[in-house]
């Protein structure tokens, strides 16, 4: 997969991308990230990229020719069709549905903005959508980029060693994840459940979907209402609520 970045701190994602699991799926050719600067895509002495807002108000907003210029510099670079997504606090609220579909993309256009944002002719000309990583703004879209690219990148195939990590990702179902326990068995913190060293592998499962299941009602109640509970998901909710009163 090939992630096109454009941002007037272009090294600053491709730099995040170097890390662990998506740094392995970069030397493994799985996904490359390339970081396009608008300042090189600027007219005149100054590379002008922003100006003042029309209308008053503070700061300052990017400009539309530099944005243009540098996405079709960006575009042009790989044959393939890309999707352009614009990083905003205005933009639908990132989920791992949409994660996943992106991951099913050959090409990704990440635009980040700088300053109060981007002029919004070049958001209705450009840009396919808007995302949204939470409801808080950032100084820019660069950081809201690097998510998606980590979220993207571990879903890629090979990228994660045990495929089932990924697939076991709580999220994929809609929960929030169990507990997770290592050496040692016993400490001052607290001893490991002890199914967990059962070997009782159908147990342990069942297990851990009670916990996934009853945090999630828990602590997520909207999640909750959205997961399609089976049964036997019922039974076990029921269950970990009756072990803590609840
Ligand atoms: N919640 C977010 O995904 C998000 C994205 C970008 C941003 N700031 C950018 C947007 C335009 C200028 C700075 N803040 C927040």
């Amino acid at each position: 997969m090939r992630i096109d970045v454009v941002s007037l701190f272009p090294d600053f994602v491709a730099q995040c991308a170097g890390f662990g699991v998506v740094g392995r799926a970069h030397e493994r050719g799985l996904l490359s990230v390339h970081g396009w600067n608008p300042r090189d895509h600027a007219e005149g002495n100054y590379r002008r990229v922003d100006d003042r807002p029309f209308g008053g108000g503070p700061g300052m907003v990017m400009m539309i020719e530099p944005l243009r210029a540098c996405l079709g510099a960006a575009g042009s670079a790989d044959p393939r069709p890309a999707r352009t997504v614009y990083l905003s606090p205005q933009g639908r609220p990132l989920t791992q549905a949409k994660v996943r579909e992106l991951a099913a993309l050959d090409r990704l256009v990440l635009l980040c903005g700088r300053y109060e944002g981007v002029d919004e002719r070049l958001i209705e000309a450009e840009v396919d959508e808007e995302i949204s990583i939470g409801d808080y703004v950032l100084s820019g879209g660069e950081l809201a980029a690097a998510v998606v690219v980590d979220a993207v990148a571990r879903l890629l195939d090979g990228v994660l060693n045990d495929a089932d990590s990924a697939a076991q990702d709580s999220f994929e179902a809609g929960l929030l994840d169990c507990p997770h326990y290592t050496k040692p068995v016993e400490h001052v913190f607290g001893a490991v459940p002890p199914v967990l060293l059962s070997g009782n592998h159908a147990e342990i499962a069942r297990w851990r979907r009670m916990q996934a299941l009853g945090r999630t009602w828990s602590r997520r109640p909207d999640l909750i209402d959205l997961a399609t509970l089976s049964k036997q998901d019922r039974a076990l909710l029921e269950r970990w609520q009756a072990e803590r009163g609840a």
